[in-house]
């Protein structure tokens, strides 16, 4: 997603990557190495990043937005803002409550994931039932070889029956192991490695569209009456948004999603409606071209995006998650974790950032 493993000089990067290099974790900076004498650290600089909750915190005192930022008029519950440069992008900070972003949260781990939805280990270990749970109960999978799973394939029910088992205790895979050129894989090292899941239509990663043919699901009904009311600001008169795909992105720390486009959908009028959830992160929206100068923003937990008509035609990625306890803005959704005694979960989110964006597929 990032071009070439060569890295070009700055003068043969876009304006996008530029960004991006601006933007993205400094590793050195984690890695607590001694400082070399007279190495002065260089102090980040995020004073262009927009931040819509202090816009909103100051829209509620005065009634007042920045140059080039207006609050939609409409009647929808809360306030949403947009670019006047940007049509067709509305931003709604604070969307979620702490319990509904919990809500989400949990069925992000724990339910999405599960076959028939596909998730980035498929193609590896074929489906993968229970993962979160195997996760929190020390569970192992003995890899005997590959499943090899090509991306396209179903499994049949039979096989899926055969999955169920492939979870083991540590002792088991012990005995199994003896005399054996297994792999052993503990379930928490691919609950950490999970990029994404689709749920509803399902994407095929490898040829970029939705494949109808592959086993799926309706997008659950909840989230689907929660995209449909979100979507509301950015739809056209008298239409209805038909939410029918979702792509589920799980970002650890020093993840990013490279500039691109979601180009794959029907009707572009529609928009796609993008919920964060977890650490805080850094959104670049660029314009058609990779030349364009993006608007860096700041998405915390309970926002919503909104990308219809022109947007979706505009470069946008993440180049930045905010993992560490002083910058990620998760003290309400870990105290209300802490509270539900939802120590898991928890456990999982204060390092980790999930995002889940709804689409219209035709
Ligand atoms: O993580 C995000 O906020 C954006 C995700 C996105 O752009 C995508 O999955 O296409
Ligand atoms: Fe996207």
């Amino acid at each position: 997603m990032y071009g070439s493993a060569q890295t070009p000089d700055d003068s043969e990067r876009t304006a996008f990557r530029k960004a991006e290099k601006k933007y993205k974790l400094d590793k050195s900076s984690v890695i607590t190495k001694k400082p070399r004498k007279n190495q002065v650290k260089q102090e980040e600089d995020l004073s262009e990043v927009i931040d819509f909750k202090s816009i909103l915190e100051t829209d509620k005192e005065t009634g007042e937005t920045p140059p080039g930022i207006s609050k939609l008029q409409s009647d929808f519950s809360r306030p949403v803002f947009c670019f006047e440069d940007r049509p067709g992008f509305y931003f709604i900070p604070g969307a979620l409550s702490v319990e509904e972003q919990c809500h989400w949260i949990k069925e992000s781990l724990g339910n999405f994931p599960q076959p028939p939805n596909r998730t980035n280990h498929n193609a590896i270990y074929g489906p993968l039932h229970d993962l979160f749970l195997a996760a929190q109960t020390q569970k192992v999978l003995i890899d005997a070889g590959t499943v090899n799973a090509d991306a396209n394939s179903t499994f049949t029910s039979n096989a899926q029956e055969l999955d169920v088992k492939r979870w083991k205790t540590n002792e088991e895979s012990v005995q199994k192991l003896s005399g054996d050129s297994c792999k052993v894989i503990t379930a928490s090292s691919l609950l950490r490695k999970l990029r994404w899941s689709t749920l509803g239509l399902q994407f095929d990663w490898s040829k970029r569209n939705y494949n109808v043919s592959l086993p799926h699901n309706k997008i659950p009904e909840t989230l689907c009456q929660l995209a449909k009311r979100m979507a509301s600001p950015a739809m056209p008169m008298g239409e209805e948004f038909r939410p029918e795909a979702a792509i589920v992105n799980y970002f650890g720390s020093g993840d990013m999603l490279g500039g691109h486009l979601d180009d794959m959908e029907a009707d572009w009028s529609k928009p796609i409606v993008s919920i964060s959830l977890g650490c805080k992160a850094i959104f670049l929206l660029g314009g058609k071209s990779r030349e364009d100068l993006p608007v860096a923003m700041f998405l915390r937990s309970g926002d919503i995006v909104l990308m219809a008509r022109q947007a979706r035609e505009c470069f946008h990625g993440v180049p930045r998650i905010f993992a560490d306890t002083e910058n990620a803005e998760i003290t309400s959704l870990a105290l209300q974790f802490s509270n539900q005694d939802d120590h898991c979960f928890l456990e999982y989110i204060r390092t980790s950032r999930i995002n889940i964006n709804i689409r219209q597929v035709y």
